[in-house]
């Protein structure tokens, strides 16, 4: 404290200041750590909790140069294209209104100066300057707005597009939700994420190219009237004070990313809750879902205070350095030439030129200021869009990886990393891709190994031939791979090896026993997943889909729910048997050449299931029955069996056969 006392009370009061602030971010930086490791720890058996015990570095870095010039190709894929026109667009607003800024500093000196000096002629003359720029001013105003906003709302579209593009190619979107741990909640990232990096980055345009314009437009006039020295002392200061402010902020990242992570598990909780509140209300869960409710918004919120406080402190930091210090070297710089008694420009000025002078290099070299503070403090949207810009990226890669057929398994059980999905194990079949031989009216199998994305191997090596007109039932036990065998034979599953031959995608049909039900009308629900355009296309009427109605015996429903035209919510208005009615009617709609039936007529009176196991055979679709009731067996010629411990027959039926099933 002595030693303090004897330094220049400038110099003491600056002292004090640095290390308050050096202070105030050590504490904050060493809370936050503190706080985020007790929210992981708590919640490391949650699926997101042990997904961000790993995390990636976030920062505005090579990475993110990369990344973000990947993005940019979407963003702006043709040189000629409306992006770059809005891009074009805002640069030129932004242009003029940094003439208009310089204008205005000049006019409204000119008001001042008539004002001091008493001239009302030269008064009338700079307002009616001014009434006449009036609507150009705010024409460029707006013209920045309406640019802005739409330049965004391309962004998300061209963002949007590209990204649904690749989700939904082939069974991506299943093997994202199902195969792949990577991501969770890819809907945050399809909605919300994609809408604030687009709007982080268009914002983040303006941000930096107005005050970088201001710099340069501004440097250039003071330079004219004050000489080189002031502004090249701002410049310095700009580049000072950015790379000390960017290297603090660095945390911004990785909050952003989780903040989103926790907003994106706290929809998901809120969305099963909707999907699944029959059952829950059935149940009476509601006071257990409100706890996991409660969970995930207690850690949304407690993520998002230790964001706030963090700004709070990096806010404190930032108005000294960016706002307010930035302007004391503006006032230091444009003080300069008039405290100076040497200089001789002003040393003969009278004291209207002095205050001339004074205002518009004053004000030029404080709106410098100001762009210079602006442009330190888009530092922190910077940091901002390098968060959104690593979510966006992450979901690119994984979308990319899913459709090369690379899988990354996170095991929730031990935190490890399963790539391809496959656990090495001696025991395990060695790992290769299997392959698939496209081929009408045959299903084979030979050597294909059952294996579930975790990695454990249900069937070492499935080897069996079904054609077409053989009826298979399928049976075993609950876990024995049923479901995982239609999954494999529907190409949802990867093959991990051997040869499986099959008809393409189009000639087999998988009905789950709940099947889904599409928006739109009822018409839609029969013909799925064509449209009205593809059944024209195949030459098909509503009269064909009454007549299919008729079959599954559901004529009745048209009168009900008031023709094909009707559009429900049919999920909840259709009955359980009657979805499953629906469903069959799908597949008589689609005539197959195999259909996999995975106790969808559980539901379905054992006439009327009968009716139809007829109807198929009639009409040539093979059919993959699972089922539980021994009724079924006599449309079957084959038996499938698996017995749960990796062990599997497929046999003919005969009248020996033990039947299995109630
Ligand atoms: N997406 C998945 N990820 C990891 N393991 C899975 C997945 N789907 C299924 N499994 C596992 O594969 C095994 C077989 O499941 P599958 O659904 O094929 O059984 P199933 O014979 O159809 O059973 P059920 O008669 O009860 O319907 C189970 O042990 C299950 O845990």
């Amino acid at each position: 404290m002595a030693g303090l006392s004897k330094i220049a009370p400038v110099y003491r009061h600056g002292f004090i200041l640095a290390s308050s602030m050096a202070l105030s971010y050590w504490w904050t930086l060493r809370w936050l750590k503190a706080r985020s490791k007790k929210l992981l720890t708590k919640d490391v058996n949650s699926a997101i909790g042990a997904r961000l015990m790993k995390k990636d570095k976030v920062a505005v870095d090579k990475k993110f140069l990369r990344n973000i010039l990947i993005l940019l190709k979407i963003l702006v894929p043709k040189l000629i294209s409306g992006e770059t026109f809005y891009l074009v667009l805002i640069a030129c607003a932004l242009i003029a209104r940094t003439y208009a800024d310089v204008w205005m500093i000049q006019n409204s000196t000119a008001v001042e100066s008539a004002i001091i000096g008493r001239s009302s002629k030269l008064f009338k003359a700079s307002l009616s300057r001014f009434v006449y720029a009036m609507p150009m001013i705010s024409l460029v105003n707006n013209a920045l707005k309406y640019g802005l906003d739409e330049l965004k709302l391309r962004f998300r579209c061209r963002l949007t597009k590209y990204l649904y593009d690749q989700y939904l190619k082939g069974f991506t979107y299943y093997q994202l939700n199902n195969l792949d741990s990577r991501i969770t909640n890819v809907d945050q990232l399809l909605t919300q994420d994609v809408e604030k990096f687009s709007t982080c980055i268009a914002d983040l345009y303006t941000n930096i190219s107005k005050p970088f314009l201001d710099i340069i437009i501004f440097s250039k006039k003071l330079t004219s009237s004050i000489g080189p020295t002031g502004p090249s002392y701002m410049v310095l200061y700009l580049l000072f004070s950015g790379f000390i402010l960017t290297r603090l902020r660095r945390p911004v990242g990785m909050m952003t990313v989780t903040e989103q992570q926790f907003e994106g598990e706290f929809r998901y909780v809120n969305s099963r809750l909707i999907t699944n509140c029959e059952e829950i209300a059935f149940y009476k869960g509601n006071r257990r879902e409100q706890i996991n409710i409660r969970d995930s918004f207690d850690r949304l919120i407690k993520h998002l205070r230790s964001f706030i406080i963090f700004r709070m402190s990096m806010g404190f930091i930032d108005n000294i350095v960016a706002k307010y210090i930035s302007t004391c070297v503006g006032y230091y710089v444009v003080s300069r030439p008039f405290l100076s008694l040497a200089d001789n420009k002003y040393a003969n000025a009278s004291q209207s030129e002095l205050l001339e002078d004074y205002y518009t290099s004053g004000r030029m070299l404080v709106k410098m200021a100001e762009a210079v503070g602006r442009l330190v403090l888009a530092g922190r949207e910077m940091t901002k869009l390098a968060g959104f810009t690593t979510r966006v990226t992450d979901l690119m890669t994984v979308l990319r990886d899913i459709n090369q057929g690379k899988y990354v398994r996170t095991m929730i059980s031990n935190a490890s990393t399963n790539n391809n999905n496959i656990n090495q194990n001696s025991s395990q079949p060695k790992l290769g891709l299997g392959k698939i031989q496209l081929q009408d009216r045959i299903i084979k199998f030979e050597n294909v190994p059952l294996i579930t994305p975790n990695g454990d191997v249900l069937i070492e090596s499935l080897n069996f031939t079904v054609k077409s007109g053989q009826n298979v039932i399928v049976c075993g036990p609950n876990g024995c791979g049923k479901s995982s065998l239609f999954r494999t034979v529907g190409e949802l599953w990867p093959i991990h090896g051997g040869t499986l031959t099959k008809p393409s995608a189009g000639q087999l049909f998988y009905i789950p026993q709940k099947p889904y039900m599409t928006i739109g009308t009822l018409r839609d629900q029969i013909i799925y997943p064509d449209s009205s355009d593809d059944m024209r296309r195949r030459g098909l009427t509503d009269k064909d889909l009454l007549e299919l109605l008729e079959r599954v015996q559901l004529t009745y429903i048209l009168q009900r729910e008031g023709g094909f035209d009707a559009t429900q919510d049919w999920m909840d208005v259709l009955s359980g048997g009657e979805k499953q009615r629906i469903a069959m009617a799908r597949v008589f709609y689609s005539k197959p050449q195999f259909a996999i039936l995975d106790e969808c007529t559980s539901a379905v009176s054992v006439d009327v299931e009968a009716n139809m196991y007829e109807y198929c055979k009639t009409v040539g679709i093979t059919l993959f029955t699972v089922s539980h009731r021994k009724s079924l067996w006599k449309h079957h010629e084959y038996c499938l069996y698996m017995d749960g411990r990796g062990k599997y027959e497929f046999k003919h039926i005969d009248e020996n056969t033990l039947e299995f099933g109630s």
